[in-house]
């Protein structure tokens, strides 16, 4: 039996789902009516005789503004299994990020990559299907990220995941996903994204007919420090960029069977799994904060110069991850949203630029106004810390003869930056293996030539 709101959602599909609205705000949802306890959270007498159980996803003591938990109430706690042991099926997930790893390969070129494709992907799951680009840090310590791409075909059935070294964005470029967690089920296609916070079980599907190749493609960022919030906004005011409203949350759903259930764990870099006979996903009412989330891109509120010059790219920030330097972010999600170019006497392009933080950019639709071409959806690139990069020669020769009029930035553009204060070390696969790095991307600015009308000595 499921049941979603009290009625089952065996037939509900993706685009009919339920959601509850706001960001980091308390929630609560019971699929069966009466199961969260009037007083208190852990009553002696559970309603509906279920168990209770607390989810924290940060320390007890952590000060009330940035404390997430919740509280789960089960048809049986989660500590009812078999041993964990290895789990066998991933070859190649990337964890720990030193140089000394024979995984790791850096390097400070600038880096684009063809649509990134996993081999073999048809027969894959969400989880084998995914492959790592590069990060930084260690899951050990709970400081660093990860970069990773995914490509499955495959359902992940009777199978569930849950994190135990970081929170994971998920950004879909082809193929719809139906993410069904603890919580509820979320409905992930392409221009959307959702989050899945550290140790909620989860599992990743992609729904029928929404892409041509019955592949699900796209690309996650997991950070192993913190959870990721809404930026300050500043001299902005209370509203724009991305708005909490727009945040959605799932309605409790929950599954009653005895049949055999494999949940893995991602723990310290490594996959492990346990058996149990009933589904991970029997929680039928829950209370709390910390709890997975979509947002669909196309609402991000875009902010833009509206006089000259081009603005910082922190200006499209969705959500970040602060470190422990305020304003220095572990990671920030970025998107280049459609929106109206008006500056006057201004380079509209991104300038060229050598940063002190590192980008790793993906391209979900369109064309991004940095790169003529080669930049192609499902592709990717890497501009690490201080390597020099910007518009390509034939976008700088555009943009410094275009008539200035006011124009939009393609209806249908969608490009998305993983910004990181670290240095991202790439993987062997990523830099050798996937055989989907463009060797000529360093051209990008070779037709930039010497200009000046200053007279050479
Ligand atoms: O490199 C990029 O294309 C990302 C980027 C965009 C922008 O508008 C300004 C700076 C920047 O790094
Ligand atoms: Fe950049």
């Amino acid at each position: 039996m499921g049941a979603q709101n009290g009625s089952t959602t065996t037939s509900t599909k993706p685009e009919d789902l339920k959601y509850q609205n706001g960001f980091g705000n308390w929630q609560e949802s019971e699929a069966v009516p009466g199961s969260i306890p009037e007083r208190g959270y852990a009553p002696q007498k559970v309603p509906h005789n279920l168990y209770t159980e607390c989810l924290s996803g940060t320390a007890f003591t952590v000060p009330r503004d940035h404390n997430q938990r919740a509280w789960l109430y089960r048809l049986q706690p989660s500590a009812g299994h078999e041993p964990f042991v290895p789990y066998k099926g991933h070859e190649s997930i990337v964890s720990s990020f030193y140089h000394f790893l024979p995984e790791i390969e850096p390097t400070p070129q600038q880096l684009r990559w063809d649509p990134l494709t996993v081999k073999g992907a048809k027969d894959k799951n969400f989880i084998d299907g995914i492959r790592t680009i590069g990060g930084a840090g260690d899951p050990q310590m709970k400081d660093g990220l990860a970069i990773h791409c995914y490509n499955f075909g495959k359902n992940m059935g009777n199978t569930s995941l849950y994190n135990s070294d970081g929170d994971y964005l998920i950004v879909p470029v082809t193929g719809d996903l139906l993410v069904t967690t603890e919580f509820g089920k979320l409905h992930v296609p392409s221009k959307f994204f959702c989050v899945v916070q550290r140790g909620i079980k989860f599992k990743v599907d992609v729904v029928e007919g929404t892409s041509e190749d019955g592949l699900a493609q796209g690309f996650i960022l997991e950070i192993y420090k913190g959870h990721f919030v809404i930026p300050e906004l500043g001299p902005i005011g209370s509203n724009g960029l991305a708005n909490a409203k727009d945040f959605q949350t799932p309605v409790a759903y929950y599954e009653d069977n005895d049949e055999e259930h494999i949940v893995v764990n991602k723990f310290s870099g490594k996959f492990f799994q346990f058996k149990q006979n009933r589904s991970p996903f029997d929680v039928v009412a829950f209370s709390g904060n910390y709890i997975p989330y979509r947002y669909d891109l196309r609402k991000f509120n875009v902010m833009g110069s509206v006089s000259y010059d081009h603005p910082d790219p922190s200006i499209h920030t969705v959500l970040t991850c602060v470190s422990d330097v305020p304003g220095v972010a572990v990671a920030d999600f970025v998107v280049f949203a459609p929106r109206w170019m008006v500056m006057e006497d201004t380079f509209r392009p991104p300038w060229f630029h050598r940063n002190v933080m590192s980008e790793f950019m993906g391209n979900i639709c369109g064309t991004y106004d940095a790169k003529a071409e080669g930049f192609m959806p499902g592709g990717a690139s890497l501009h690490n810390m201080n390597t020099p990069h910007g518009p390509d020669a034939d976008t700088y020769k555009k943009a410094t003869t275009a008539d200035l009029k006011p124009h939009k930035l393609s209806d249908d553009s969608y490009a998305f930056m993983f910004e990181t204060c670290y240095q991202v070390a790439t993987t062997k696969w990523a830099v050798s293996e996937c055989g989907k790095v463009q060797p000529d991307y360093y051209k990008a600015w070779a037709g930039l030539e010497r200009i000046s009308t200053i007279p050479r000595p």
